[in-house]
């Protein structure tokens, strides 16, 4: 017996010398794979309109038959939601990079991650996109050919939906139907209830209401919504947004009237989880109240749907209809706090792998 190749090494400490003429074998090293919903690759009509394609096509995001909703989609949604959209992400887009502040800070994760683990010789980090660049597949390719033979996802939400978390796990399950040597899959479980992700949470709104020069009468915990119809056929995120809030809500040690729970982002026709952030953040303005803050407790990274729809659109709302003081804390992103809790989790799930 003789070893093949230089390449096969690896191969030779774990599985013993191989043949001569056999193929490479690379294995033995585990992926951590972050996987966060995605983004455009630009703000120009072309970008925008790839990347709304793919998102607005997933059946996981848009439950309508196909018959009935391509010719909506490609007739009027991807007509004119490029252009108007693209606006809104020229006013976010990190120009130093050339890319939005989603991609940024989820790169900065990863790049973080990797370092936070570096007492794991064998676990390989890296990151990607549901929709989007880059791609879950290529990303799944990378890992596979580096050697990993175990992945771990990590969907980035800490509510579980059908709309994020699942469809991230689908797309690796999908990647890995073109791959001949597929690695076994492990994912990240929703986090919403994790002590680690509220002492975060919590510490970064205490640490954020100490900077500013007003004290907010409401603070809003702002989540993504999702349309009614799938919270009714059984998708458990409103209960974990509900759950997120008053674990927050018991560790700050504020009342129900302090801290309340809204839902944000309202795509199409149909009704989505109530009460809506826009009017609520209407009504507490026309009700007298003067101050209020904003969390996104549900997404793990700045994005458009928190610095635009939150930390513009809704200050807006909020001063348009007689409101003084209005704050928008930041997400997580890669701060301590956020890296915190995204090693806390990672750690434990490689239990048993490493
Ligand atoms: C955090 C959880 C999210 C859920 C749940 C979710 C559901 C959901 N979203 C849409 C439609 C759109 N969402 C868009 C952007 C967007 N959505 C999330 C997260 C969740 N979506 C994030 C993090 C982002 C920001 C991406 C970025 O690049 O910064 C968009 C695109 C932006 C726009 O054109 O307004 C759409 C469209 C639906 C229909 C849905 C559930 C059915
Ligand atoms: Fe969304
Ligand atoms: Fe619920």
């Amino acid at each position: 017996m003789t070893i093949a190749s230089p390449t096969n090494a690896d191969a030779a400490k774990t599985i013993g010398p191989l043949p001569a003429g056999h193929p490479a074998v690379k294995q033995g090293k585990i992926g951590v794979m972050l996987i966060n919903l995605g983004t455009p690759d630009g703000i120009e009509f072309a970008p925008m309109w790839r990347y709304l394609r793919e998102f607005l096509s997933d059946p996981r995001v848009i439950e309508l038959n196909k018959a009935i909703w391509y010719p909506i989609l490609y007739g009027l949604v991807l007509t004119t939601r490029p252009k108007k959209s693209g606006a809104n992400y020229a006013r976010i887009w990190n120009r130093e990079m050339n890319e939005s502040p989603l991609r940024t800070f989820t790169r900065a994760q990863g790049e973080k991650l990797a370092k936070a683990l570096t007492d794991l010789p064998n676990v390989v980090v890296d990151w990607a996109m549901r929709y989007g660049n880059p791609s879950t597949a290529s990303v799944a390719r990378r890992l596979v050919e580096q050697g990993c033979d175990r992945i771990m996802s990590f969907p980035l939400y800490p509510q579980y939906s059908a709309t994020t978390t699942a469809t991230a796990n689908d797309q690796l399950f999908r990647a890995l139907m073109e791959i001949r040597n597929a690695p076994a899959i492990r994912s990240v479980p929703p986090y919403y209830d994790e002590p680690v992700y509220i002492e975060a949470l919590a510490h970064s709104i205490e640490r954020h209401l100490g900077t500013l020069d007003f004290k907010p009468e409401v603070v809003i915990a702002s989540y993504h919504g999702i349309p009614k119809p799938y919270f009714e056929k059984g998708d458990p995120y409103h209960c974990h947004c509900l759950k997120t809030t008053r674990l927050l809500r018991t560790r700050l040690g504020w009342d129900e009237n302090k801290l309340i729970t809204t839902f944000q982002s309202r795509f199409g026709a149909q009704e989505w989880l109530q009460p809506y952030t826009d009017v609520t953040v209407e009504k507490l303005a026309k009700d007298g109240v003067k101050s209020i803050a904003i969390v996104n407790p549900g997404f793990s990274v700045d994005c458009i749907e928190t610095l635009d729809e939150i930390g513009r659109e809704a200050a807006e709302t909020f001063h348009h209809a007689g409101g003084k003081n209005f704050a928008h804390i930041p997400c997580l992103n890669d701060s301590a706090e956020g890296m915190a809790v995204v090693e806390t989790l990672v750690r434990r799930e490689l239990s048993g792998w490493v």
